[in-house]
């Protein structure tokens, strides 16, 4: 299959899922959500989505071919609660398929189910071919009504080759200033990228055909906006105010949840991406695939606190110095710097 194909494949996965999930979230009900063992939330639209890709791609596929890196799996599905979740999860899966005209498939079962949730166990590394799937990411941000993503990438021999980020809730327009509350502004953007041949935006829905979108060429960062996680608990909000200080950075950062924040880069509307996650947290390569590329192919470079380009082939894991930064290339090496003075100048109990 040719880059172009796999490419086309991934985005017509990601729609169908985001359509699941936008149905979920407009009718979100508190017992559609489970904490897993970390305490971290999942819904029936994680592991919908989770299960809508993975049938979606290897019912594509050449037979045997698929491995798939993913976030959720099915064990906590088996309890008493669970078991009412898959139904609900199975019936979602249905619909959603039943509602697209373009797919002729027969119903799934449960079994069917966990078994494309299952799918997603592979470990990746750094030879062969992997998707690699966050089926919301964002998920609290997702519960709350707010920005969440479906994020697919494919992982070829250590290396991330495509890149779509579906974005259901993100508005086509710019959100340099945050996003508007209650506007009439259309939202759901579909960012794709592949390797050497650019990142595209388009509308979920279709209607809008691709743009090229590229960075910001701000090159001095008095100027340049800053992206972070919505949630504090994600990354180290101080640290990364101290960053934009040295920096000299004035606007206030623009706090949105998921992988949405590399589209919205991707396309200029903030500059610099933080994220220090607190010390003994390990980074997994779902939560940076697919966003990686769509800001690399745009223009922009994403790296550790060592400067390092991410490397998504040590499996399931990102292995990183201490931190994730995004922003155009002109800016790498003055953020770069900021960044180690403000690391360097931390108590040392505060370092991992
Ligand atoms: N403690 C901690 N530190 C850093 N990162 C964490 C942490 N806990 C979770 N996660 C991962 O963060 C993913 C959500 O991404 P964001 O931080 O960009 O969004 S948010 O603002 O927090 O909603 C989120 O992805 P999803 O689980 O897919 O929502 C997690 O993989
Ligand atoms: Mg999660
Ligand atoms: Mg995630
Ligand atoms: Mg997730």
């Amino acid at each position: 299959m040719s880059c172009y194909q796999d490419l086309q494949l991934a985005a017509r996965a990601v729609r169908l899922a985001s359509r699941l999930c936008q149905s979920v979230q407009r009718g979100l009900l508190a017992k559609e959500t489970q904490s897993k063992s970390d305490d971290s939330p999942v819904t029936v639209a994680d592991y919908g989505s989770q299960a809508l890709v993975s049938w979606a791609l290897e019912r594509e596929l050449p037979a045997g071919s698929f491995s798939l890196v993913a976030e959720e799996d099915s064990e906590d599905l088996g309890t008493e609660t669970g078991a009412a979740m898959l139904t609900r999860i199975t019936q979602l899966v249905n619909d959603t398929i039943a509602a697209d005209s373009t797919l002729d498939a027969a119903p799934l079962t449960s079994k069917d189910v966990l078994l494309a949730i299952d799918q997603g166990r592979s470990k990746g590394g750094a030879t062969g071919r992997h998707w690699v799937l966050d089926p919301i990411d964002g998920t609290r941000g997702f519960v709350r009504g707010d920005q969440y993503a479906v994020a697919l990438g494919l992982l070829e021999n250590g290396e991330i080759v495509v890149g779509v980020l579906g974005c259901p809730n993100l508005p086509m327009t710019s959100i340099a200033h945050g996003v508007p509350k209650d506007s009439n502004e259309p939202v759901g953007c579909l960012f794709t990228a592949s390797k050497g041949a650019g990142t595209f935006v388009q509308s979920l829905d279709g209607k809008l055909q691709p743009q090229q979108v590229y960075v910001s060429n701000v090159d001095d960062p008095a100027w340049a906006t800053f992206c972070e996680s919505y949630e504090s608990a994600h990354s180290n909000q101080s640290l990364t105010a101290n960053i934009a200080r040295v920096l000299g950075v004035t606007a206030p950062p623009v706090r949105i949840d998921s992988q949405a924040k590399y589209g919205a880069m991707a396309r200029g509307d903030a500059v610099i991406y933080l994220r220090f996650p607190h010390p003994g947290y390990r980074e997994k390569i779902w939560d940076h695939a697919a966003g990686s590329i769509v800001i690399t192919e745009a223009g922009g470079a994403v790296f550790d606190a060592a400067g390092k380009s991410l490397d998504f082939s040590k499996g399931r894991f990102l292995d990183l110095e201490r931190g994730i930064i995004a922003t155009n290339k002109k800016l790498k090496p003055v953020v770069l710097a900021a960044v180690q003075t403000v690391l360097n100048g931390e108590q040392p109990s505060q370092k991992l």
